[in-house]
C-alpha cells in the first residue's frame, strides 16, 4: 500500500490460503484486507484510532491468483469517529466496499499488550492535537 494524496492506493493478490469456494476469495479475506485498507488512512490524517465498526458490501466475485485494486480515503473527521471509506476492483468491476467507523484513541490505547510501541509512534497524532 502507499500514500497519494488524500488516498491510501495498493494491491493484493489472494493465493490459496485465503480460498473460499474453490477458486474464489474466502470474504472474510476479504474484509481484514478491507479494515487493514482503512486502517492506513489513519496515518494520511495522523490520528491512530482504532476500528469500532465496519461493513463489507460484496458487489462482486473475487477470485484467487488475480491482481485485486484497492482505494480508501476519509469521508468524515465528526470528534472521535472517523469514517472510513475503501474499494477493492479487479479490472473495472467492483468487488468490494468497505464502511468503517474507527475512533480517534490516545497511543496509550496500545500500552495495555504490555509490548513496546514502535518509536515513530511517538509523534502520531501531533497535527490533531495541536
Ligand atoms: C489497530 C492497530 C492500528 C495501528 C495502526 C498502526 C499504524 C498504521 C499502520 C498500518 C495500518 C494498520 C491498520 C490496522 C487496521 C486494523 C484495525 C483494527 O483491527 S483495530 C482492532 C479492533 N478494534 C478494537 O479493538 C476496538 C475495541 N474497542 C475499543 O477499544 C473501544 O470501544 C473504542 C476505543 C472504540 C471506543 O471506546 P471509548 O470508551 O474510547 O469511547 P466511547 O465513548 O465508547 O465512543 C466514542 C465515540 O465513538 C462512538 N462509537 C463507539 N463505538 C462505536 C460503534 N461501534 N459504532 C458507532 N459509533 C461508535 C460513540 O458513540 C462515541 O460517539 P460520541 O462521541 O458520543 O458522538
Amino acid at each position: 500500500m502507499r500514500f497519494e494524496g488524500d488516498r491510501v492506493r495498493g494491491t493484493v493478490t489472494f493465493d490459496e490460503r485465503h480460498g473460499g469456494a474453490p477458486g474464489f476469495v474466502h470474504g472474510g479475506a476479504l474484509a481484514a484486507v478491507m479494515d487493514d485498507l482503512l486502517g492506513n488512512v489513519l496515518i494520511i490524517i495522523d490520528r491512530p484510532g482504532v476500528t469500532a465498526t465496519m461493513t463489507v458490501d460484496y458487489r462482486g466475485p473475487a477470485l484467487l491468483g488475480r491482481q485485486l485494486r484497492l482505494e480508501a480515503w476519509c469521508e468524515e473527521i465528526d470528534g472521535r469517529k472517523l469514517h472510513m471509506r475503501g474499494e477493492i476492483h479487479d479490472g473495472d468491476t467492483l468487488i468490494a466496499e468497505g464502511r468503517a467507523i474507527f475512533i480517534h484513541v490516545d497511543v496509550s490505547h496500545w500500552e495495555a499488550s504490555g509490548h513496546p510501541l514502535p518509536a515513530s509512534w511517538q509523534d502520531w497524532g501531533a497535527t490533531a492535537n495541536a
